[in-house]
């Protein structure tokens, strides 16, 4: 079985239970909290954080500058290792696994969008969207590719660098590459916080209609209220808790 039921009949994808990430003092330079909750100077950046996400559901997270909210991403990444807590996704418990098995999960399960777009500078945009294909031995990887490619409008981009693409182009080829192995949870943090306005409009249009298309559950980090507001729910994290879980409405179109 792959999660708990919820009251409502939905299946539970994401569950997170008493999350605590705590680092040494001395590596924090921007918000320092010192409450020696694992020794004498140590910093506790999340405390004591639960979630539940269901499979399908679009998860908006906000709350201030620092206050925990990549540190959130990376832990259900599995790219950082909770100081305490569990954390189950699709019914795999991550602290059972060593980092390949992590790693090979992490690319079976998840696409992730940064708001730097972290493409392959290297590599054409054909390219960066083929490497969790070919990660993932699928033998019909360049024809994929080219899909989805397609479906961000790109079809034409597919032989250029990074480099020659604008940001939004960069974004959109970072949205085929996340979306390309049909990832049941896509992490997204703050995906539209090196684009204008205009752009970060268009990106975002197609990251839910993406979502909404493969039924991806979805946890977008966003400092705008419009874009929280188009998720069916919102997490308010602040100083490293969550304050306010705000129910589930009809997201905003
Ligand atoms: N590896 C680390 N070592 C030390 N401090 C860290 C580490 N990772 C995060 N922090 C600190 O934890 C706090 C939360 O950082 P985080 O990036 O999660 O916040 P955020 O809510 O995403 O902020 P923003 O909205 O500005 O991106 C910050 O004070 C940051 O400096």
């Amino acid at each position: 079985m792959d999660g708990d039921g919820l009251p409502d009949g939905r299946t539970t994808l994401v569950e997170a239970q008493d999350l605590w990430l705590t680092v040494p003092a001395r590596a924090n330079a921007v918000n320092p909290r010192r409450d020696g909750a694992a020794g004498h100077g140590a910093l506790t950046i999340l405390h004591d954080v639960s979630l539940r996400v269901a499979e399908g559901e679009a998860l908006g997270v906000i709350g201030p500058s620092g206050s925990g909210k990549t540190s959130l991403l990376m832990l259900l990444a599995g790219l950082e290792r909770p100081t305490r807590g569990m954390i189950r996704i699709a019914g795999t418990t991550l602290g059972d696994l060593g980092e390949d098995a992590l790693a090979r999960f992490r690319r079976q399960t998840m696409g992730i969008v940064f708001q730097s777009f972290q493409l392959i500078p290297t590599m054409t945009a054909l390219e960066n969207v083929l490497v969790p294909l070919e990660l993932a031995c699928r033998p019909d990887g360049a024809t994929a590719a080219r899909a989805a490619l397609d479906a961000v409008g790109l079809a034409h981009r597919l032989d250029h660098l990074p480099g020659e693409l604008s940001g939004g182009e960069q974004q959109r080829v970072a949205l085929a590459r996340a979306f390309v192995t049909r990832p049941r949870l896509l992490l997204a943090d703050e995906p539209t916080g090196n684009l204008d306005s205009r752009t970060g409009a268009t990106v975002m249009d197609l990251l839910f209609s993406l979502q909404r298309r493969y039924n991806t559950t979805l946890i977008l980090i966003t400092h705008d209220p419009a874009l929280a507001a188009r998720c069916h729910r919102r997490l308010r994290v602040d100083d490293g808790r969550v304050v306010a879980d705000l129910p589930v409405r009809e997201p905003a179109s």
